[in-house]
């Protein structure tokens, strides 16, 4: 099959400047993160951010770390998002228990590492898409550090025998974005790298998308 244009998550919106810009993007998913941690934002601000810059058609994706299952129904709910994306350590029956009460996708994130692709079989059945992230010193993302991307294409592969998207976190930037597109993934999911003194920052955004334009370019001759 020939390559597709990558889906791109913008992730880690902290503020109602980073919800203008993203709704100006390319991007066809928007993060934010309930958990702690520098990123994490209030329900309440997101809903008015989102109210002042619409994202139109870009999914909302509520991104949770070991939280309360009750918590996450009441976040998804008060944001209307489209995606929950797990980041912490829930157990794959813990994902199917909120697929289940919420109806909406489940994606969940594993830190690169030995056992990632029994976790990605283990979790299969019970979610609908997959993030891999780098784990740097136990923390559980957002550390804008890459893991060896030499190990990308096996997670492609194993995305695409279980039939579900899989995107590539951490540690991705403008200027080495064109080095992961190499491997073709079906999703980048991208949050510091487009922070400039922890802001995101419309001239990383630009370069970025300069970047994912001409590899879509590349890829369509
Ligand atoms: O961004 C955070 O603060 C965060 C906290 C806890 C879990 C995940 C977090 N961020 C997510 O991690 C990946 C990779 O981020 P980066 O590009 O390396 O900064 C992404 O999904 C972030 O939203």
């Amino acid at each position: 099959m020939l390559p597709q244009t990558p889906m791109f998550k913008m992730c880690g919106l902290h503020s109602e400047n980073d919800v203008r810009l993203a709704a100006s993007s390319s991007a066809s998913f928007a993060g934010f993160v309930f958990a702690p941690g520098k990123r994490n934002v209030e329900p309440a601000n997101v809903r008015k951010w989102l109210q002042a810059h619409p994202l139109c058609s870009k999914k909302i994706a509520a991104l949770f770390v070991n939280a309360p299952v009750r918590k996450v129904i009441a976040v998804v709910e008060e944001i209307q998002a489209d995606v929950i994306q797990l980041h912490g350590e829930e157990p794959p029956e813990e994902a199917a228990v909120i697929r289940h009460r919420t109806g909406k996708d489940v994606w969940k994130a594993l830190p690169h590492g030995e056992y990632t692709h029994q976790q990605i079989d283990a979790y299969a059945d019970y979610v609908d898409g997959f993030i891999i992230d780098a784990k740097v010193n136990g923390r559980f993302g957002g550390s804008g550090e890459s893991f060896a991307w030499e190990h990308v294409p096996g997670y492609i592969k194993a995305g695409k025998a279980h039939r579900l998207p899989l995107f590539i976190a951490g540690g991705v930037r403008p200027e080495n974005v064109e080095d992961l597109l190499a491997y073709h993934p079906a999703g980048i999911d991208i949050s510091s790298g487009l922070e400039k003194d922890g802001i995101k920052d419309a001239g990383l955004l630009e370069q970025l998308e300069k970047r994912l334009n001409s590899y879509a370019a590349d890829i369509s001759r």
